[in-house]
């Protein structure tokens, strides 16, 4: 694949990302409360558990579009971010070729109306080939396929050449193929020392392909290697919290079915 941006090698073992205490949600209503941690530089990190956990949630207050309702998520100084949202978040009807697609992640750093250079162009096409897309940076997007448009999504992200990537699901609805293609991007993100967060449902990919992982069931269940938290019994134990969760609960009162255990 080619380079597209010099190394970011960690200088040292810093928290990109610090909750304290973190407490988010919609109308009053807690979706995830009382996040404690730190993702480290350089990490490569799943976040799992079940339908309504809280895990676009925890993503969507990373990135600053939610703001906590209590306790405080940090994003360390000079941290450059890239966020990509689940896919049903995006509009796909809007009139744009493949390549304005990419060329979005470009504009923090030229703005949205400044002429794109050469050397813009030049990464858009890398960036294009990187994921196997260099014949359709003039096809409309929506005339994508699911995966197609994933590989997109992702030629996006790799211009933005961000220090901290944030993805939400991004293997939904997308083939084994283009799995392990994107997959290795990740891990080419991560060996360039950017600091890799992804919220993944098929849990065979996060043994085989994450070191770090959160289990999430609108608390943390269990948060460090993957072989040690991403377990049958955690998971076991997520679904059950998620279960008892009462939306309408204050965010300070565990579930009732829960105080014993
Ligand atoms: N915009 C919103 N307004 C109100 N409630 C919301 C909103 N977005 C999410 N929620 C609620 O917050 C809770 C957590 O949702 P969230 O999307 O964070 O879960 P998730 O773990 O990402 O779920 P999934 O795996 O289904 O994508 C759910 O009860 C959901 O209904």
């Amino acid at each position: 694949m080619p380079a597209i941006s010099a190394n970011k090698k960690p200088l040292n073992n810093e928290a990109v990302i610090s909750l304290r205490d973190l407490t988010a949600g919609y109308n009053r209503h807690a979706a995830v409360h009382h996040l404690n941690g730190e993702v480290r530089r350089g990490a490569l990190m799943a976040i799992v558990g079940p339908n309504g956990s809280g895990k676009s949630t925890l993503i969507k207050s990373i990135v600053g579009v939610l703001k906590p309702m209590s306790g405080t998520c940090h994003v360390a100084r000079d941290v450059t971010m890239a966020y990509l949202p689940q896919q049903s978040e995006l509009d796909r009807s809007f009139p744009a070729r493949v390549k304005d697609l990419v060329q979005l992640g470009l504009w923090q750093r030229r703005g949205l109306l400044s002429r794109y250079r050469n050397e813009d162009r030049q990464r858009i096409t890398e960036a294009l080939c990187a994921v196997g897309l260099e014949e359709f940076g003039d096809r409309p997007i929506d005339t994508l396929s699911g995966g197609q448009l994933q590989r997109a999504l992702f030629a996006r992200v790799l211009v933005q050449d961000a220090d901290l990537i944030l993805l939400d699901e991004p293997f939904n609805a997308v083939d084994e193929k283009t799995i392990r293609d994107l997959v290795a991007l990740l891990r080419r993100w991560q060996a360039e020392g950017r600091t890799v967060v992804v919220v993944v449902h098929d849990l065979d990919l996060v043994r085989a392909s994450f070191p770090e992982a959160l289990v999430l069931a609108r608390r943390p269940i269990a948060w460090g290697p993957t072989a040690q938290v991403v377990t049958a019994e955690n998971m076991t134990r997520a679904r059950q919290f998620q279960e008892a969760w009462n939306d309408d609960a204050h965010w300070c009162e565990p579930a009732p079915a829960l105080q014993e255990a």
